[in-house]
């Protein structure tokens, strides 16, 4: 494709946005990209002005890279040129000029690679909690249906079985087209992704019209961006607009969710679910066990019978949305039933995930005060001793929810551990005494304990806790990396508890160990050591088959 010739389809698409091209080279384009370090031959490169700087002081290692143009806003194509002359550079690319250049990327992406949405079954879930969960449920269920899945999100993106890293919940819109592209190119049928409010605020989705959109819930998060909770309301609601979403699924268990729904325009086909009683999809006769069961029932006569492995009582909502996501996208409910089949088993890493069993330690992404609320509420009727929880919240992000964050844990936990999450450029101390200040205004509320460094906070919760003893590790989920001050530094909570585990099991050893040189000396002041050490032997292997046989007989 030449730039003349995506400059026509833009104009055909927006004919009544300013968008102008300066292109005296014939310049044939094939790719696109916002990120200088990303450029290809062939490629756009999107000059976007950004929080930080503007796209456009990269446009000299772009052409070098290869860019055959420069999208930008009038100021970007204006700095480029000048740029780019500084840097004698000869043959100039071509310029698209347009006022907002980043709303316009998802579009011109889609144009480039062929609009690869339109050739694929699109699953979106937004809301503060539950997408990944929702979103991994989903990606499951397709695939025993028999679909080729892609799966973006906060943990991974996944496309046609070949996972990579996640660098964004939802990736910028060149990012999210590609993949799109790459997942049709390896014969993708559909693709299930979180779309977070920051990405529906900056448009990284257009020009996607999702086949279902799912709304899970809304609580505070977020604020540091979208500023009030009106706004990140209006954020999300968004993606239930006919631009957005051809049919949407609205969890209305919360009151924003049932504004969303009061608020959903007719056009877009509209499905409610909710676990009190009221219209649409009901979650009813749930019976906790291993696994849940439950019966989703509509009020038009539906039924389908849902089992599920997932812990904690929140995944009913989420395997209830994804199950209603599928089935308003058309799988028949006989098609439901043998995909769910014993029950619903999706692995979510850094979700509920189970790390250790005595004590029981988990390890769960809850890094907002309604989702530690959750997590805690849903471990404590399975925690026979005390329920240990390791918290810290991350810098550079809502600052306000860090007291409410310290009081959740303090009211619904036995013992808390306030340390650090993810700093970012942020000094660590005065988050974690936000959180204690929260804490600690708590009457009768669980003992608090400030660790500043997250591995000595693990291993003391951990090597303290009791046989009975339920141990969170909240807030950085399947994180690998901590962001500080001094750079990304590898941390991951998973391998952090692990450590402790073993430090734990040596020292039990070291214990019985003892306890066994302490006896064998003892028998040893009687008769011989030898014949000591082998009698014990011989006594408990004897003693082992006495109870086998006693239980045998019994
Ligand atoms: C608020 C936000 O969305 N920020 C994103 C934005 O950053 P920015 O505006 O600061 O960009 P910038 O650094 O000023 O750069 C401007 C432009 O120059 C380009 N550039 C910059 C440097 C360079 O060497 N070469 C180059 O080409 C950049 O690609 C960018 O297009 O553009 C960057 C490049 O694409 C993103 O990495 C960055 O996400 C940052 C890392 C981020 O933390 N985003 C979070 C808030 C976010 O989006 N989170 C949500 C989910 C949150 C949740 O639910 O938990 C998400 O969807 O991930
Ligand atoms: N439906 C739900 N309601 C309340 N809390 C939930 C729900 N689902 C998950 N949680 C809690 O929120 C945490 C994050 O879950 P999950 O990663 O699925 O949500 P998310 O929306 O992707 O979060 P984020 O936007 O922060 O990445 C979980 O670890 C759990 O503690």
């Amino acid at each position: 494709m030449t730039t003349v010739h995506l400059y026509a389809e833009l104009r055909n698409l927006h004919p009544e946005l300013p968008i102008e091209v300066d292109d005296t080279g014939h310049h044939y384009i094939s790719g696109v990209t916002a990120s200088s370090w990303g450029v290809r031959k062939g490629d756009i490169f999107a000059a976007l002005p950004g929080a930080h700087t503007h796209g456009s002081r990269f446009a000299v290692d772009a052409v070098k890279a290869g860019a055959q143009c420069i999208f930008s806003d009038a100021e970007g194509v204006e700095n480029a040129k000048k740029l780019l002359k500084d840097a004698r550079i000869h043959r100039m690319p071509a310029f698209l000029t347009a006022e907002n250049p980043g709303e316009l990327l998802g579009d011109i992406a889609a144009l480039m690679y062929g609009k690869p949405a339109d050739c694929l079954r699109s699953f979106a879930v937004t809301g503060t909690n539950g997408k990944t969960t929702t979103t991994y449920i989903l990606d499951d269920l397709l695939r025993k249906l028999g679909r080729v899945t892609g799966l973006i999100g906060t943990v991974e993106v996944r496309l046609a079985g070949d996972a990579i890293p996640a660098q964004l919940t939802t990736p910028m819109p060149a990012d999210l087209q590609a993949m799109l592209a790459i997942l049709r190119e390896k014969g993708g049928t559909d693709v299930a992704m979180e779309v977070s409010s920051h990405a529906l605020s900056q448009g990284r989705t257009k020009p996607v019209c999702f086949t279902v959109a799912g709304f899970t819930n809304l609580t505070q998060d977020h604020l540091d961006f979208h500023k009030t909770m009106e706004e990140y309301y209006e954020a999300k609601k968004v993606l239930f607009t006919p631009e957005c979403s051809r049919r949407c699924i609205v969890c209305v268990d919360d009151a924003w969710g049932q504004r969303l729904a009061s608020e959903t325009e007719a056009s877009v086909p509209l499905a409610v679910f909710s676990r009190l009683e009221g219209e649409g999809w009901q979650v009813e006769d749930i019976q906790v066990g291993t696994p849940t069961r439950f019966m989703l029932r509509h009020t038009d006569g539906r039924e389908l019978p849902v089992a599920s492995f997932l812990p904690a009582d929140f995944n009913i909502s989420n395997v209830a949305l994804a199950c209603v996501m599928l089935v308003e996208s058309g799988v028949s409910i006989e098609g439901m039933r043998t995909v769910i089949g014993e029950g619903i088993d999706a692995h979510v890493p850094g979700r509920m995930e189970i790390v250790g069993r005595c004590p029981r330690v988990v390890v769960d992404f809850a890094h907002n005060a309604a989702a530690l609320e959750s997590a805690l509420k849903a471990l404590r009727p399975t925690t026979a001793g005390k329920l240990i929880v390791v918290t810290g919240s991350a810098g550079e992000r809502d600052v306000d929810k860090r007291p409410e964050m310290g009081r959740v844990v303090a009211r619904f936990a036995d013992r808390v551990y306030i340390t650090d999450d993810d700093p970012h450029m942020e000094d660590p101390a005065p988050i974690r005494a936000a959180l204690l200040e929260g804490a600690l205004s708590v009457r009768g509320g669980g003992t608090t304990t400030e660790v500043a460094l997250r591995q000595d906070a693990i291993r003391e919760a951990i090597l303290d806790a009791g046989k009975q003893d339920t141990v969170l590790l909240a807030g950085r989920g399947h994180e690998e990396f901590m962001p500080t001050a001094a750079g990304d530094i590898p941390f991951d909570d998973r391998v952090e508890a692990r450590k402790a585990i073993a430090e734990r099991e040596a020292i039990a050893e070291r214990e019985a160990g003892v306890k066994h040189v302490e006896g064998a000396e003892h028998v040893e002041g009687t008769e011989n050591a030898e014949g000591a050490g082998s009698a014990q032997g011989e006594h408990s292997a004897q003693g082992a088959g006495n109870a086998g046989q006693k239980g045998n007989a019994l």
